[in-house]
């Protein structure tokens, strides 16, 4: 049997800028058709590990492997296979999304259709508009196309959805997932955990440059959650320790919150009814993979601080 074989290898990859350490030995690789998103708040270190695997920045140690192809060394080839969505657009105000498309495509050797896909990201009708009238989905979904103008094997995308409204974040998702069909494996930044939960088939929880955690998003919800969390009211006092899958209880007058499992639920509303009462308003919430984020990647004082623009272009 054949081990399914790997698009992306990252390897203990290192970088700093000038005392700024921004990524700290991370590890991890990526399946061919996989989703593979990397999360983390603000200057975790997200856009420094991608733009390390799309050979824009040099590390300073580790190895990066895009299908065996080093992207320092092997720029050329890698610009064939690898597709990038630019963060902020450097196309020119007046050229159109059609332009734009016609003369990215004409960078590779086998790209896809730009009429195909201006259609494909709903962008037929804005084909003849300038860059510069486009909306702010319009121009996001442009990038999107630019990166997959190539035919990219991997394509990356980096803050995806960020300022679209809901509809567009939606269809934009449906889009991710469709391309992904298509055969093309997607690495993807985002610090949104809906988005995360909705598209990734697993996530790195990046903090302060290295892994916090790696797993599908169920897994890492899992990880930390407490599971559910019960909220209810009741007539008179109440004790309800020691029962199946309970782990916490705080009883604040007649205001009573359970942690636990799933297990918790049933074992509170038996108890509840041999002492002869009822939970009253009574509301069950799910951990979520927010939970597991917020856990993860609890603040810590040194990612707070960054100072980007003093020491950029120096330290690529
Ligand atoms: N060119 C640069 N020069 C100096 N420091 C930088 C540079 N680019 C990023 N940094 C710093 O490196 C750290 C990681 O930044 P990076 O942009 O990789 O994080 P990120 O997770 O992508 O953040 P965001 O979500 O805000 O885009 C931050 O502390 C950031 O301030």
């Amino acid at each position: 049997m054949t081990a399914t074989p790997k698009v992306l290898e990252v390897t203990n990859l290192h970088k700093r800028y000038g005392e700024r350490v921004a990524v700290e030995d991370v590890t991890f690789s990526v399946e061919r058709g996989e989703i593979f998103g990397i999360l983390g708040r603000n200057g975790a270190g997200k856009t420094t590990t991608v733009e390390c695997v799309g050979g824009l920045r040099t590390p300073d140690r580790g190895d990066i492997r895009v299908l065996g192809l080093d992207p320092q060394r092997d720029r050329e080839r890698l610009r064939r296979i690898l597709g990038m969505q630019l963060q902020e657009s450097s196309l020119q105000d007046r050229i159109t999304a059609g332009e734009a498309l016609h003369l990215f495509a004409s960078f590779y050797p086998n790209p896809a259709r730009p009429e195909q896909l201006l259609d494909d990201l709903g962008l037929t009708g804005s084909a003849n508009t300038a860059y510069a009238k486009l909306s702010g989905g319009q121009k996001q979904r442009l990038s999107i196309a630019l990166a997959l103008v190539g035919n990219p094997r991997l394509a990356i995308l980096d803050e995806l959805t960020t300022g679209l409204d809901p509809q567009a974040r939606r269809d934009t998702w449906q889009l991710i997932s469709d391309i992904r069909d298509r055969g093309v494996t997607i690495l993807l930044v985002t610090h949104f955990m809906d988005e995360a939960e909705r598209l990734c088939d697993r996530v790195a929880v990046i903090h302060d440059g290295r892994i916090a955690a790696l797993d599908t998003p169920a897994g890492l919800t899992a990880l930390v959650a407490t599971g559910q969390v019960l909220t209810f009211r009741v007539a008179r006092p109440v004790t309800l320790d020691g029962l199946p899958g309970v782990s916490d209880v705080a009883v604040d007058g007649e205001h009573v919150t359970v942690r636990g499992t799933e297990e918790a639920l049933p074992a509170v509303v038996a108890e509840l009814s041999r002492q002869g009462l009822a939970p009253l308003g009574l509301r069950v919430e799910q951990s979520t993979l927010d939970d597991a984020f917020v856990q993860l990647t609890a603040v810590s004082a040194s990612t707070e601080t960054a100072t980007p623009d003093a020491i950029d272009g120096a330290n690529r």
